[in-house]
């Protein structure tokens, strides 16, 4: 397989630092790049094979996690950024001269609002959360991936550590369903 999955993911993973407790994003604009700064390190972390999320080139997935939408500033050329689908659940912000994604915000009702993704590789800093899993692992497809690949990409991600999921972690499947059923009074 000639792809990268992700270079945070290609040549194993490095793990992060309990006690980091974040630093700033940078888009890749030459000059005048957008600065987000995060309070907070990331927490699920993960490998996401889908169309969506931001990815650098010639990789396969994009590695996203999430952080409290408290915790994230813009505080350098907001003024730069532009949400890429309003209709889509996550609202991401993408710089318009580089394309980066910087953070992604759901401001509908749905079980992860109130937490913001984003990618950690725009940052310099060390210490983040390591990737935690993959997931949405089939959607890559959809994208020109041959299924005929897939075994090998899985395999991929075992050999470093990481399990494969085609929707997301159980934990996080869990969590949404309990925001369903807590919704429609199954669960109280
Ligand atoms: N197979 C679809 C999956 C898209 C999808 O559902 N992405 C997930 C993971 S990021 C999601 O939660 N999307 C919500 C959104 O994009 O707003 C694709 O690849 O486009
Ligand atoms: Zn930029
Ligand atoms: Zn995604």
């Amino acid at each position: 397989m000639a792809s990268s999955l992700h270079p945070l993911i290609d040549n194993g993973i490095t793990p992060g630092s309990s006690s980091f407790s974040g630093g700033k994003l940078h888009c890749r604009c030459a000059s005048d790049q957008v600065e987000i700064t995060l309070n907070s390190n990331v927490a699920h972390n993960h490998a996401c094979g889908c169309s969506k999320c931001w990815k650098p080139s010639g990789s396969l997935f994009s590695i996203v996690g999430v952080v409290p939408r408290d915790a994230v500033s813009v505080t350098a050329n907001a003024s730069k950024l532009s949400i890429v689908d309003k209709e889509a659940t996550i609202q991401r912000n993408a710089c318009k001269d580089c394309g980066v994604h910087l953070f992604g915000r759901i401001e509908k009702d749905h079980p992860f609002k109130g937490l913001d993704f984003v990618h950690v590789e725009l940052s310099d800093e060390k210490g983040w959360q390591e990737p935690q899993f993959a997931g949405f692992v089939s959607s890559i497809i959809e994208q020109g991936s041959h299924p005929k690949e897939m075994d090998e990409v899985r395999a991929k991600f075992k050999a470093v550590g990481l399990q494969t999921y085609d929707v997301l972690s159980p934990v996080l499947m869990d969590l949404i369903s309990t925001f369903t059923a807590q919704k429609s009074e199954k669960l109280l």
